[in-house]
């Protein structure tokens, strides 16, 4: 993976989207600019419009009211950008098989196969594990693989559901440290975590969501030590947000 250049498909901005299933207003006049940089991390309760969010900054989800851009551009298809879900799903072959089979899908020519393969599962710490067959993988090497998979079309913008909900504090550092990796090859990380940790650990900015609205957005210290809303207070005080 080499260093990127910034990117056409940012800034990627949400300008009054609203989206709804039936009655249900799942977000509600979400406006917001991601920018190239650090990681921006979504917070916010279970069922805040998180995973949502992060769909439609994919491009797999339409606005029902309101526009998505991608670099001021509407309907930009998603060979840029890659998204890595709360339970990736792993192909029934090896690990490295698992890799082949992105590399395919995104076009890229067979010659580099090999070396991007290696290369991917080097940058995940799972090199020794390349012929294992990936659902035997553990639920941490499962998630790295998935990560290098999502990197295997060598994106500009990475978008992570939750990465390590389900992972032991080891495992979680293992992702953790990879995220901060592909960040710092100037991939834009857009990150959803209830986790707030992880939120300090790793985030530029923050943007919180309650109930499918932005309460509050800021830069990570400012968030963390000086919160505005009272939505944000009593996340942060660990109190429960409903
Ligand atoms: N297709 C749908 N039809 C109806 N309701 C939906 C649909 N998709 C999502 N929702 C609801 O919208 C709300 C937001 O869901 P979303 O998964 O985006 O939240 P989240 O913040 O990612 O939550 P979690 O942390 O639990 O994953 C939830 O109440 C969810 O049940």
């Amino acid at each position: 993976m080499t260093m990127r250049a910034p990117s056409e498909e940012l800034p990627i901005v949400f300008d009054g989207v609203t989206v709804a299933a039936g009655p249900v207003t799942i977000l509600d006049g979400i406006s917001l600019t991601l920018l190239p940089g650090s990681p921006t991390v979504l917070i916010g309760p279970n069922g805040s419009g998180k995973s949502t969010l992060l769909r439609m900054a994919m491009g797999l989800l339409a606005p029902t009211r309101g526009r998505v851009t991608w670099g001021g551009r509407e309907n930009v298809p998603p060979l840029k950008r890659a998204i890595v879900f709360q339970r990736p799903a792993m192909l029934r072959r090896s690990a490295a098989a698992n890799i082949r089979f992105a590399l395919r899908a995104a076009s890229i020519a067979r010659a580099e196969h090999a070396r991007r393969t290696s290369e991917l599962l080097e940058l995940v710490g799972l090199a020794h594990l390349a012929d294992r067959a990936a659902r035997r993988l553990s639920g941490g090497e499962q998630q790295r693989l998935a990560l290098a998979r999502a990197l295997a079309r060598d994106p500009a913008v990475l978008f992570l559901d939750e990465p390590t909900a389900s992972l032991d504090p080891v495992a979680t550092k293992a992702v953790e440290d990879i995220i901060r990796a592909v960040s710092e090859r100037n991939i834009k990380v857009v990150m959803a975590t209830h986790d707030l940790g992880e939120a300090r650990r790793l985030a530029g900015d923050i943007v919180m969501l309650h109930r499918g609205r932005i309460v509050e957005t800021g830069a990570s210290a400012s968030f963390f030590d000086r919160p505005q809303t009272a939505e944000a207070k009593t996340f942060l005080a660990g109190e429960l947000l409903v």
